[in-house]
């Protein structure tokens, strides 16, 4: 027997039934915001929001520009969930900084598990875990600790030119090396001059998986994470596949060079490196057994696969990447100024003379490199818009309400770019950091925006501003460095501009773009 009720009563119910969600939820919204609006931002469509006009490739110019319209705190909403972008110094200071207790998660996606990623720090959700990770981790990069690895880094800076001078056209290719070997040094006790090779392949193929798994929306598990378990031979899951052999990757990484370090320490070799130091104190009273080890193998991890942004579209990341890039955009600044390069050679020749190399303890009389430091960090912002930050909790932020899990993007760029703290701010000028032949601290300081802020604050930052002073001096010391010449002999041009993603490089033509002569 069928039922043949008449579909037109329904119909006024349905509808009043929806009426009532509606109210309701309203109410609740209203309670919870205080009935304070979202901050201003780009207009949204129903139920997608701002899907359509947020910004995609190098979001950090179309931010500054839409900053002139809505202001420093600018919001989207993409499908409920909601993002600010902060576009001055004084608003990440109040927000990241002085309410750091609110803003110091990251976003999470499923995506983190299916490349093996839980024991990076730099991923991981705000609490207890995150602390006891970074804590061991500190402890081997404060400006003290970092003292212990100047003859690494100075070793390494020297192979570095030795490289340089055997294959000066190969430049990129050997600072990305310079970086990766002082890190698995350092860290794991692999020696300078073994072969780095399986290393770097192996560390390619994670950081490939860093980079296609976390673009936003490419995999449908990044929405529905129920669907994480189904298997490749699905159709539509062959990504399985890509997700297994990334894990692998990101395995190896973790514990090939953990079981190097592991072997010389049974040997009674490489008890300096962080691994082995670190391995020695961990155990306190307020750590799982089970998870020592692998955190260990994640501080290892972290330390040369690096961070990411789970909400941005990224190329390759890691910290060996991100000093590549200052250091690489220290070559194009110099090629494009001879003056600045004489000048900051003058000063090397007088502080250091002919006889020997640059030091660490050469760094008080080397104003002008440092200013040359200084400039390369600002110039060109290796991570324009930081990593992102999240709110654990409902806030309120000059009136307006932002949300739990709001994403943070500080936009660093734009910090840098400004004109009113730094006169031409495309221009390459470190004599704007100098005043009276010194440092001048009067004027806002690059390292105080590029390495982040906050409870999330870069812990390598002290490492890598050792690492570019000594690679710089060096460099400046050794050689002089020149746009390489075309088929007719005139300078090869190369536009400073920054690649699209989350780290942002310095695109050099696939041709020999540069020289170097001593
Ligand atoms: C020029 C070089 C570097 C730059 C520009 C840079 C920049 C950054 C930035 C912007 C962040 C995000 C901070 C935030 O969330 O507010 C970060 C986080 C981090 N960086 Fe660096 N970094 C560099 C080198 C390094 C090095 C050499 C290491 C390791 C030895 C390192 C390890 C980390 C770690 C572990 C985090 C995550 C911290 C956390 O989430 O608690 N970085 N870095």
């Amino acid at each position: 027997m069928g039922f043949n009720l008449p579909i037109y009563p329904i119909v006024p119910l349905v509808l009043a039934l929806f009426a009532v969600l509606y109210v309701r939820s309203l109410s609740r919204w209203r309670a919870r915001s205080g009935g304070r609006p979202f901050p201003p931002g780009p207009p949204t469509l129903p139920v997608v929001g701002n899907l359509l006009n947020t910004p995609g490739d190098r979001a950090w110019y179309a931010f500054q520009d839409l900053a002139a319209q809505y202001g420093d705190i600018i919001h989207f909403r993409t499908l409920g969930q909601s993002m600010i972008v902060l576009g001055s110094p004084e608003i990440i200071n109040e927000y990241l900084e002085k309410r750091a207790s609110n803003t110091s998660d990251r976003p999470q996606t499923p995506i983190i598990n299916l490349l093996a990623q839980d024991t990076n720090l730099g991923l991981m959700p705000y609490g207890q875990r995150w602390r006891r990770y970074r804590r061991h981790f500190w402890q081997h990069f404060t400006s003290r600790a970092v003292e212990q690895y100047q003859s690494v880094t100075r070793s390494a800076a020297h192979q570095f030119l030795a490289r340089l001078i055997e294959h000066p056209s190969e430049f990129n290719n050997h600072i990305r090396y310079t970086f990766l070997a002082t890190v698995l040094k350092v860290v794991y006790g692999i020696g300078l001059t073994e072969d780095h090779d399986a290393y770097a392949s192996t560390f390619e193929v994670s950081a490939e998986g860093v980079s296609q798994g976390f673009v936003p929306g490419k995999y449908i598990v990044e929405v529905l994470p129920f669907l994480k378990d189904v298997p490749r031979w699905v159709p539509g899951f062959g990504f399985q596949a890509d997700f297994e052999r990334w894990r692998a990757a990101v395995n190896d990484v973790k514990n090939v060079p953990f079981a190097h370090a592991r072997e010389a320490m049974a040997r009674g070799e490489g008890l300096d490196s962080i691994v082995a130091k670190t391995l020695a104190v961990v155990g306190g009273d307020d750590e799982p057994e089970d998870d020592h080890e692998e955190m260990v193998k994640g501080i290892g991890l972290v330390s040369y696969e690096g961070k990411h942004d789970p909400s941005r579209l990224f190329p390759k990341s890691g910290p060996a990447l991100n000093s590549f890039s200052a250091l690489q955009s220290f070559f194009l600044a110099m090629s494009q100024h001879p003056d600045i390069q004489k000048k900051a050679q003058a000063e090397l020749d007088a502080a250091v003379g002919s006889g020997r190399m640059p030091e660490f303890s050469d760094s008080d009389s080397l104003v002008y490199v440092n200013a040359v430091i200084k400039e390369t960090l600002r110039w060109h912002t290796v991570v324009p818009l930081s990593v992102a930050h999240a709110t654990t909790a409902d806030d309120e932020l000059h009136g307006y309400f932002i949300p739990k899990g709001t994403v943070i993007l500080p936009n660093i760029w734009a910090c840098m770019h400004d004109p009113t703290v730094y006169e031409d701010p495309d221009a390459f000028r470190p004599e704007r950091f100098i005043r009276d032949g010194k440092l001048d601290p009067a004027v806002q300081d690059p390292t105080s925006f590029v390495f982040g802020f906050g409870r999330r604050i870069c812990p390598g930052r002290h490492f890598a501003t050792a690492s570019l002073f000594i690679n710089v001096a060096s460099v400046l010391h050794a050689f002089d460095i020149t746009p390489a010449l075309d088929a007719d002999g005139r300078p090869v041009a190369i536009k400073h501009t920054q690649t699209p993603g989350f780290i942002s490089f310095v695109p050099f033509p696939s041709q020999k773009s540069l020289d170097l002569c001593r």
